[in-house]
């Protein structure tokens, strides 16, 4: 694209740099024009859209190839290995009904994945990779005899019986029918000996990791199979209890939007049209769900979540029929999704008038054991309309173009097809606002040549009906500004935990174990599986997980690379800890203490998706609406009581108390194209005056010194025609603090009319108490801490925290402490903030990307890693203090500190106080998530003392 942009001809630049809306007729015609003449852009297009020249085209021999890497890897007993061989082959292989030696080579690599998946011990995803081989081939003997296999692992009997009986049938040599009825008996034996209720595994023929219970002590099993979970023994039954009384303490909280409450379009002159509720609305209320108009999965998550749902990828993904690039959780999704070529629908499985009638296809609604996406993803938003299917076939435009573009193909191809299909003209379902105006002149450009890329790409699918002419080039140019401005990142929560061991005072933890690959392997049920296997089996489950690694003997180490490897969620790791203990100490020669801490949530891009409604909603710096999902619904939730007609209002990303006014500002101004006319930005609060505020250099006085920076946001308001702002908000009252209201009232009034009082605020004075503090040599000093704290950011993210990076980070600290504002939210986040929260950045291909904003680099978590749990302690209640004085005491960001707290003073053995925490922390989730809360943030549910 880059190339181009460059041969594109300077008036042509210049005249779409200086347009408006109403010139793109002329600016697009003018470019269409010289696209047309110019032979590179016929060749950009025809390799974007040509499918013969598409590099993501099927590929028996790649296909082939890959079958027989993943065969080898299998026969060498890397089974995550050929695991990940066979999901590549099925990518490439070709998936066209006609085609007999096609379909046999797909039900083949199911078969073979499904073997791979039975070894990892991940059976429910094998069963439904058998039963994808079943319904391909239903002679397929081998893919019938291992569903039998899963079915018995996981106690279904009697579809076990019955999948084997088909099995022997199927079998043609001697040794597998023999093998077969082996396997048949140890079953009915089992079920006679247990009245087909308990079935006790023999180690010696179901080892763990050959994808059974590892139950050798003969106690239960349990599957909770609504929430895709396989959880055994003593962790299902408490899982399940806490899963009960965590829904239960949440039936308060009502779950489905509750029909009172109806959504208007209101309209302001600063923010434009915006919605508001005609009635009150309590705190908590879910006020809407939606599904999208239109979604696409970021790249960065195109090989770890269903490019339909969003939600992660289990370990059998499911490759779009007819390229090579989507992967989906299900075949249901991926029917959702609409390639261009699905398998035939029919249900091949009444063989034998089969009792598993379960085979998944994708009209069926939900799989047996329910796919987590199942539940989530409502049939109402499909309207008889595929996201995928235009940009399917083998042509890779899709694969290629930024997200944002692929986005605004799918917006115009669901109008197209709405329109062949209910006569709805394609702009009606577009009435969303542009600020096409305001955006950069390089952002014109490529807006223009992206959307002649676009046209003439779409117009392979969709011929006539969107032909290659400045009239639909205009249209796409508006079409990408009005999504810059309207679309939302589909954001998933995640949940973190530290590990911690100590041995003599360093700690000293390189990881040179990768995981990356490994990862994406692993599946919700896979880890609860473990879990239950190491709870239920104790130690000895840990040594058969153990023993599959190449070091003959043991260590801490070992531990703790499984631990990350298996991302526990911290919760149970908690609960499981002490039982690690011994076996640490027993198996390293050193003493090791080894602690779980639990770090709260952070945020995940996975998407960007249009909203009918939840696009029309304007943003707050201090919101009073919370907007979440579940896989790609948008469901939004008040966060504190909003009176009827009162604007409701999400955050885009900045909120008060987490930047200042000024940054918040040109991250909005940067990313949104708009001047943030919020009340946060239009009242001066106490966050933001003391957010980069220094402290009065006379003793006892708790006065604000600014700097020049603050000053000018308050000069600014001033100068505005606006008058002085009321402070105190009724529904946001201030901490009672040192700092009165009448104060900081004050402090306003002297920053907006500088000429009423006989106070003038000046950079360098207390607005207290007016003494003089030398910012220089404030800044100076600062600055050179602020380095010593970097210091141990680094420590932290590599592991390598030594007793001298810790002291000196303290002792930066304490001048921090003398030089910044008590309530300066820097010092907040060295002395123990753990939440990451993420920025976006542009890369240069437009593409978004997440950075860490700003790690765990505090003192909390390094005193964790080192294992000074009472010193973590303080300074973990430190930053809590201070973030109560920025945001409001039930800020999501406050229960993620309370999740750390909590979670240090249970491995203090401080259950009282825990306790205490622990409801504090869940009634903030609760309001901002609710009924769903448990979902969201599944470690609440076991986060108990
Ligand atoms: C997603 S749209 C919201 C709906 C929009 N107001 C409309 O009329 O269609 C985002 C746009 O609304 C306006 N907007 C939203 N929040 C705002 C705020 N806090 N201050 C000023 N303008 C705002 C900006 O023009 C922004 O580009």
């Amino acid at each position: 694209m880059e190339k181009l942009k460059s041969m594109i001809p300077t008036s042509i630049q210049r005249m779409i740099s200086a347009s408006t809306v109403e010139d793109l007729p002329s600016t697009c015609s003018s470019l269409v024009d010289f696209f047309l003449s110019l032979d590179h852009f016929h060749n950009v297009v025809k390799q974007l859209s040509d499918p013969e020249m598409a590099l993501c085209r099927k590929d028996t021999v790649a296909a082939m190839d890959l079958k027989r890497k993943g065969n080898e890897c299998f026969s060498g007993g890397d089974y995550a290995k050929a695991l990940s061989f066979y999901s590549q082959a099925l990518r490439f292989a070709p998936m066209n009904d006609d085609n007999d030696e096609n379909r046999k080579l797909v039900a083949t690599l199911y078969a073979n994945r499904a073997f791979s998946l039975h070894k990892l011990g991940l059976l429910v995803e094998c069963i439904r990779d058998c039963d994808r081989a079943v319904i391909l081939s239903p002679c397929y003997a081998k893919a019938w005899y291992k569903r039998g296999r899963a079915n018995a692992s996981l106690q279904n009997y009697e579809d076990a019986m019955h999948d084997l009986n088909v099995a022997m049938n199927m079998e043609l040599s001697l040794g597998g029918k023999n093998r077969i009825k082996d396997e048949l008996e140890i079953i009915s034996n089992h079920c006679q000996g247990t009245s087909g209720i308990l079935y006790k595994c023999e180690e010696k023929k179901l080892g763990p990791f050959d994808g059974s219970v590892v139950n050798n002590k003969g106690s239960w099993g349990t599957i909770i199979r609504d929430h895709s979970l396989l959880v055994f023994g003593d962790a299902a039954r408490s899982y399940e209890s806490n899963l009960v009384t965590m829904l239960e303490s949440y039936m308060a909280v009502e779950s489905h939007v509750s029909h009172q409450i109806k959504l208007q379009c209101v309209s302001t002159p600063a923010k434009g049209r915006g919605m508001a509720s005609l009635s009150d609305i309590p705190r908590a209320t879910l006020i809407h769900t939606e599904e999208p108009y239109a979604a696409v999965v970021l790249k960065h998550c195109r090989e770890t979540h269903c490019h339909f749902c969003l939600n992660v990828l289990p370990a059998d993904t499911v490759p779009c029929p007819s390229c090579t690039i989507p992967l989906y959780c299900s075949q249901s999704c991926e029917g959702k999704a609409g390639g261009q070529r699905s398998w035939s629908r029919t249900n091949n499985n009444s063989i034998n008038g089969s009792s598993s009638a379960n085979i998944e296809g994708p009209n069926a609604s939900t799989t047996r054991f329910g796919s987590n996406s199942e539940s989530s993803v409502t049939d109402s938003n499909l309207e008889g309309v595929s996201e995928h299917r235009h940009e399917c076939g083998g042509a890779h435009w899709a694969a290629i173009l930024p997200s944002e573009i692929v986005l605004a193909g799918r917006v115009l191809a669901k109008s197209i097809e709405r329109r062949r299909h209910s006569a709805v003209k394609p702009t009606e379902a577009l009435d969303f606002s542009q600020n096409y105006a305001r955006m950069s002149s390089d952002s014109k450009l490529e807006a223009h040549i992206y959307s002649s890329v676009l046209t003439y790409c779409l117009q392979q699918s969709y011929g006539a009906e969107f032909p290659l002419t400045e009239a639909s080039v205009s249209k796409l140019v508006v079409l990408i500004s009005q999504i810059k401005v309207n679309s939302m990142a589909v954001v998933h929560i995640k949940s973190q935990e530290t590990y911690a061991l100590q041995q003599t005072g360093k700690l000293s933890l390189t990881d040179d174990f990768s995981t990356n690959n490994i990862e994406q392997v692993i599946s919700l049920s896979r880890w609860q599986y473990t879990l239950g296997l190491l709870q239920d089996a104790g130690m000895i489950g840990c040594h058969h997980f153990i023993s599959r690694r190449p070091q003959p003997s043991p260590s801490y180490l070992d531990v703790y690379r499984i631990l990350k490897y298996l991302k526990l969620c911290s919760g149970l790791t908690l609960a499981y800890s002490a039982r690690l203990q011994p076996y640490l100490v027993s198996h390293s020669s050193a003493s090791v203490e080894y602690r779980a801490i639990a770090q709260g949530t952070y945020k995940v891009r996975v998407g960007q998706a249009i909203y009918s409604i939840g696009s029309m909603l304007n943003h707050s710096c201090q919101p009073n609406i919370n907007a979440y999902f579940l896989s790609r619904r948008l469901l939004i939730r008040s966060t504190e009581f909003v009176a009827a007609g009162y604007p409701l209002e999400i955050s885009y990303g900045p909120q008060v108390g987490q930047w200042d006014v000024n940054k918040r500002h040109n991250l909005l101004e940067e990313q949104y194209s708009f001047n943030c006319q919020c009340t946060g930005c239009s009242e001066i609060n106490l966050s933001d005056l003391v957010i980069n505020a220094f402290s009065c250099p006379k003793a006892k006085c708790s006065g604000v010194v600014l700097g020049s920076r603050n000053l000018e946001h308050g000069k600014q308001e001033g100068s505005s025609s606006r008058s002085v702002p009321l402070i105190c908000r009724l529904e946001r009252p201030l901490p009672d603090d040192k700092l009165q209201r009448d104060e900081i009232n004050e402090v306003a009034h002297i920053l907006l009319h500088p000429s009423d009082g006989t106070h003038r605020a000046y950079p360098g004075h207390c607005l207290n108490c007016g003494s003089y503090s030398d910012l220089e040599s404030s800044w100076t000093e600062s600055t050179k801490s602020w380095s010593y704290v970097k210091r141990l950011t680094d420590a932290i993210i590599s592991r390598e925290v030594s007793i001298d990076i810790l002291s000196n980070a303290l002792k930066a600290l304490n001048v921090l402490r003398s030089t910044m504002h008590a309530y300066n939210k820097d010092i907040a986040l060295v002395c123990g903030i753990s939440f990451q929260s993420f920025k976006v950045e542009n890369t240069k291909s437009g593409e978004s990307k997440l950075v860490p904003d700003w790690v765990e680099d505090n003192l909390a978590e390094a005193f964790c890693l080192i294992g000074d749990f009472q010193r973590a302690l303080q300074h973990c209640k430190a930053s809590i203090e201070i973030l109560g004085k920025l945001y409001h005491e039930k800020h999501i960001v406050i229960a993620n500190e309370l999740v750390k707290l909590s979670s240090i003073q249970l491995s203090l053995g401080d259950r009282a106080s825990a306790v205490e925490n622990i409801n504090r922390l869940k009634e903030i989730f609760s309001l901002y998530y609710g009924s769903h809360a448990a979902k969201i943030v599944p470690f609440l549910g076991s986060l108990h003392a």
